[in-house]
């Protein structure tokens, strides 16, 4: 119940929904029932029952109730048959009659579903993009324990699952329960006696029905997992899939995904079974207590019995009948609600995720930097064991500091937590002095420019990836900065030149070409604050020359910190810093290092670097 009230927080303000659902609804189900109704008179006519036509009539006084309205359309049937002088005429009234109520019965049923249409993308929208906003503001340490399949499976199917469930379940247990309470007016109208046989029937197929969306709820949260484990695996095998089949491992990913597939089709199998057997249940109940109305109220009718006409038996039968589908109606929703709700819980889960990177309320600006960047004593570790191990290092303003070591020596790590991607468990970072978690979020990372081994790019054109997140930047700006990063010419050739789209992750491109354009947007950004990994292994000698002259580029006039695996850049550092599990093992310049004869002398020696 929790969940469903916080769900509908998100179509808040109701107020601006419901009251005008209500009347719609009110509209749809009264109008619906009048027409019902008028099988009484039609019945009458046809069965040539309706009697001496009274010769005056008076008009009803108003009163709000059934009677009234009853009183009301025999005047004027009366009246009618009387102006016209033949009963014909007066089947001609009732089918008019019908016609207008069907017509206003449904013009209400129709706008009450736009407002629900209206609530339901209201409500989606929002959750969508709540959703978006999470993901972007989560921090870097919740993805590595997430899935991306999973995610992803959240933002489509669990969303989906709450707008084919939970909201046709809103829509259903607003409306049909005035639905039934009408038509039971009607019926007690109709006939006391009937109707107290019909209630016994509610609540014993409430407690079945209650019974089986408990066992479904169990059911639905495992198989939106297993969902996302599918989704997972086909998003390993789409972007792995050059790996694939290289390595021929064709076979041992199909077997994977079938027995993910095979869990998750064994689950839901089960799952749609049991939901389907909330619709049977009920029509038996259903169909019982009908055949015991035909018997009782039948043997009235045959008895000539003054409770009850065959008219009002025959149109009693069928205002039961219209019950039975909102009855079913409701007790469908409320087992097919319970999967929504699980969906809706699994999108709760995430947007409840805690955000462990914020900022102070009186978080300071920051724009430029005028000394130095210092690690004061840093600790850090992603679970148990530490991966910096009391760093102390300063970087003055303008140095290019060369970070060298092993794999897994945590230099990625040292590098990541300058712009707060993950924060320092021990010690602190300090810009001039005063610590990083001290400064605007946004602030800071303004000030830092990355570019990665990885050349990521969204799918877009050129000139949005080089200005990424300023739509409004200057053409001419742009440009310039391609030109830097050695990217105009290859970018003027394209189809579009830099109004080209680069496709997915800028698969158009060759692997030099995105690093350029990584580059580029490095340039574009212009931030006094550069963090680089070098990425050129994986290029071939002409890309190389030309990713590393934009690179050395990029690098004047700001500080550096390197991941280097170059030695034509680690010769130019201010200083090189040697890691090794976590630690700080050695520093100075090139030749400095290579007269200490330690790890950097080994790694040179190696040729670890080129
Ligand atoms: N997201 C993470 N969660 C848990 N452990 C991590 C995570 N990222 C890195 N590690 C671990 O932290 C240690 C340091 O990793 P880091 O990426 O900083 O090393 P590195 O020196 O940059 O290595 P490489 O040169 O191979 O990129 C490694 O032992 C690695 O297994």
């Amino acid at each position: 119940m929790k969940t469903f009230k916080r769900l509908l927080g998100y179509a808040t303000p109701l107020h601006h929904y419901i009251p005008e659902y209500v009347i719609y609804t009110l509209i749809g189900i009264i109008f619906g029932m009048v027409n019902f109704a008028m099988l009484i008179p039609l019945l009458t006519v046809i069965f040539n029952q309706v009697g001496e036509v009274p010769n005056t009539l008076p008009h009803p006084a108003f009163s709000f109730s059934i009677n009234y309205f009853v009183d009301l359309f025999n005047y004027y049937f009366y009246s009618f048959i009387r102006a016209s002088g033949s009963k014909q005429s007066a089947l001609y009234f009732v089918c008019a009659v019908i016609g207008v109520c069907i017509t206003i019965a449904n013009a209400g049923r129709y706008m009450s579903s736009r407002v629900m249409v209206r609530l339901k993308m209201t409500m989606l929208s929002r959750l969508r993009n709540n959703l978006y906003l999470k993901f972007t503001s989560l921090p870097m340490g919740y993805y590595s324990q997430q899935t991306k399949g999973d995610l992803l499976s959240t933002m489509t199917n669990d969303v989906q699952e709450i707008e084919s469930n939970v909201i046709n379940a809103i829509q259903i247990l607003l409306r049909d329960p005035f639905i039934i309470i009408g038509y039971f007016a009607a019926l007690f109208y109709l006939s006391v006696n009937l109707t107290l046989f019909t209630i016994v029937f509610f609540p014993v197929s409430g407690l079945l029905i209650s019974y089986v969306s408990k066992k479904l709820k169990q059911k639905g949260w495992f198989s939106q997992e297993l969902l996302g484990k599918i989704l997972n695996v086909t998003e390993e095998t789409l972007s792995g899939i050059r790996i694939i089949q290289s390595f021929t491992a064709e076979r041992f990913m199909r077997d994977k995904f079938s027995e993910v597939d095979h869990r998750f089709t064994k689950v839901s199998k089960a799952m749609y079974n049991q939901r389907e057997l909330a619709s049977p249940i009920s029509e038996i109940l259903g169909v019982i207590v009908i055949v015991i109305l035909v018997i009782y109220g039948g043997t009235l009718v045959l008895n000539g019995s003054d409770l009850l006409n065959g008219a009002t038996f025959m149109t009693y039968l069928v205002f039961y009948s219209q019950i039975m589908q909102p009855a079913k109606n409701i007790s469908t929703a409320i087992t097919t609600m319970q999967k929504g709700i699980v969906a809706s819980e699994r999108i709760f889960r995430i947007l409840d995720a805690d955000i462990s990177i914020t900022e102070k309320p009186n978080a300071l600006p920051i724009t430029s930097f005028q000394e130095n960047i210092t690690y004061n004593n840093v600790s850090f570790k992603y679970e148990q064991h530490d991966v910096l191990k009391h760093i102390q290092l300063t970087i003055k303003k303008g140095q290019m500091i060369a970070l060298v070591g092993r794999s897994g020596a945590g230099k990625s790590t040292m590098a990541d937590i300058l712009p707060r991607f993950y924060d320092v468990n021990e010690g602190a970072i300090r810009i001039d002095g005063t610590d990083i978690r001290e400064f605007k979020l946004h602030d800071l990372r303004s000030m830092i420019g990355v570019v990665s081994q990885e050349a990521i790019l969204f799918n877009d054109t050129v000139l949005n990836n080089i200005a990424f997140g300023q739509p409004d930047a200057d053409r001419e700006a742009i440009i310039h900065a391609a030109k830097i990063a050695n990217a105009h010419e290859f970018i003027e050739q394209l189809e579009n030149g830099y109004d080209t789209f680069i496709g997915d992750r800028g698969l158009k491109l060759s692997g030099g070409q995105r690093q350029r354009l990584t580059i580029a947007r490095a340039i574009f950004k212009n931030p006094p604050i550069l963090i680089l990994d070098e990425a050129t292994s994986a290029l071939d000698t002409e890309s190389e020359k030309l990713v590393q002259a934009a690179l050395d580029k990029l690098m004047q006039n700001r500080t550096t910190i390197v991941i280097a695996h170059r030695l034509s850049t680690i010769q130019f550092a201010s200083e090189i810093v040697v890691m090794d599990q976590g630690l700080i093992k050695e520093r100075g310049t090139h030749e400095q290092l290579l007269q200490q004869d330690g790890i950097y002398h080994k790694l040179v020696e190696m040729q670890e670097f080129k």
